[in-house]
């Protein structure tokens, strides 16, 4: 649905040049949940922003719906940028409007006539759960409400694609998870595409079924959100993933841990259906080793369940060996750690 190859993006004001991007390559598939995660000034706004051609690539080629945006006529990227909805951390919303005329604006702008553009206000008020908000105006709204308004306007012309900039950032916990189950609503209800900036892992992890991550103008991994919080690759993706999973054998443990020089510790992580098996019960049974539980976590992720814990084999031969080769064998991937 959209792709990107080899995409640079270099600024220039007066004497200073910035390359805000640098060699991306990126696809987000029709269907997708899409999340860009990275600090500040790693590059996401820009990265966005030439889905929907508000900045031009310097280098490289952005593929929409399966055209590429540079090769397209003035009046069929008008049409394009139709088929992309967007909405804002401070949803950019008109202070002298009211909340229908808000909503009505796209249709407003496309000279759509006005029973439809009251029917299809009426419906996306609905769908947000503000149709009693109608004639309000802005101010009178909570920024949550706010942020629902900005969804229905993003939704009127019927995009296939919508993007979503920091859209949960300027708001409180339980609010930011109302927004994104409203997000995940249009994904699953309108069928459309979502991309999501953001510097939350707990967002990626609450509604994207993909993520990419970001540093310095490159993305620096990328992948199913499972594998990626599973198995981060990258320090800057590792402390991300901490943010939302703890993933290290606490110091006090470490600070008691006898070592021994039949032991060794590996790190587990199994996904699905294999994460609810008793394999450390099986391992116990049926092999020769003790086995020492460090730290242990579950977590459920796209309704799957993500577990991961370091453990403390102790066996004598190649007794440890075949142990990890059961696990392995059960679905988990092992990774030998220093403790
Ligand atoms: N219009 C612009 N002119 C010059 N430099 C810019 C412009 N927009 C962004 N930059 C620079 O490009 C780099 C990437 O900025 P960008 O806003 O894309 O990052 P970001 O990850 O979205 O950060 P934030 O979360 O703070 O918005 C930064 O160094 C920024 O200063």
């Amino acid at each position: 649905m959209i792709e990107m190859r080899s995409i640079h993006k270099t600024y220039k004001r007066k004497n200073i040049t910035t390359e805000a991007l640098k060699e991306i390559n990126l696809q987000v598939e029709e269907g997708d949940i899409f999340g860009v995660i990275g600090y500040s000034g790693a590059g996401k706004s820009t990265l966005v922003r030439l889905v929907n051609y508000l900045e031009r690539p310097t280098g490289g080629k952005v593929i929409v719906d399966g055209q590429e945006l540079d090769k397209m006529s003035d009046s069929k990227l008008r049409a394009m940028k139709k088929q992309i909805g967007m909405i804002f951390q401070h949803f950019n919303l008109l202070e002298s409007k009211t909340i229908f005329d808000n909503v009505a604006i796209p249709l407003i702008l496309s000279k759509k006539p006005k029973a439809e553009i009251k029917k299809r206000v009426m419906e996306l008020l609905e769908f947000i759960g503000l149709s009693d908000k109608a004639k309000s105006y802005p101010k009178e709204l909570s920024g949550g409400q706010k942020q629902r308004v900005g969804i229905a306007r993003a939704l009127a012309s019927n995009p296939k694609i919508l993007l979503c900039d920091e859209a949960t950032s300027a708001l409180d916990p339980q609010t930011t998870q109302s927004i994104l189950q409203l997000l995940k609503r249009v994904n699953q209800e309108y069928n459309i595409t979502v991309m999501i900036i953001t510097h939350e892992m707990s967002v990626i992890q609450e509604v994207c079924n993909r993520v990419a991550v970001m540093e310095a103008g490159e993305i620096i991994e990328q992948g199913s959100v499972l594998d990626v919080f599973g198995h981060p690759q990258h320090p800057t993706t590792k402390s991300f993933v901490q943010t939302v999973i703890h993933n290290n054998i606490p110091e006090s443990v470490k600070r008691t841990l006898k070592q021994t020089d039949n032991s060794r510790v590996f790190r587990l992580e199994i996904q699905g259906d294999s994460a609810s098996e008793p394999i450390v019960n099986q391992l116990m049974k049926n092999y020769e080793v003790e086995v020492n539980i460090l730290f242990a976590n579950m977590t459920e992720i796209q309704e799957t369940t993500l577990v991961i814990m370091y453990l403390q084999f102790e066996g004598a031969g190649n007794d440890v060996e075949k142990a990890i080769q059961f696990l392995v064998e059960k679905g988990a991937n092992m990774e030998e750690v220093t403790a």
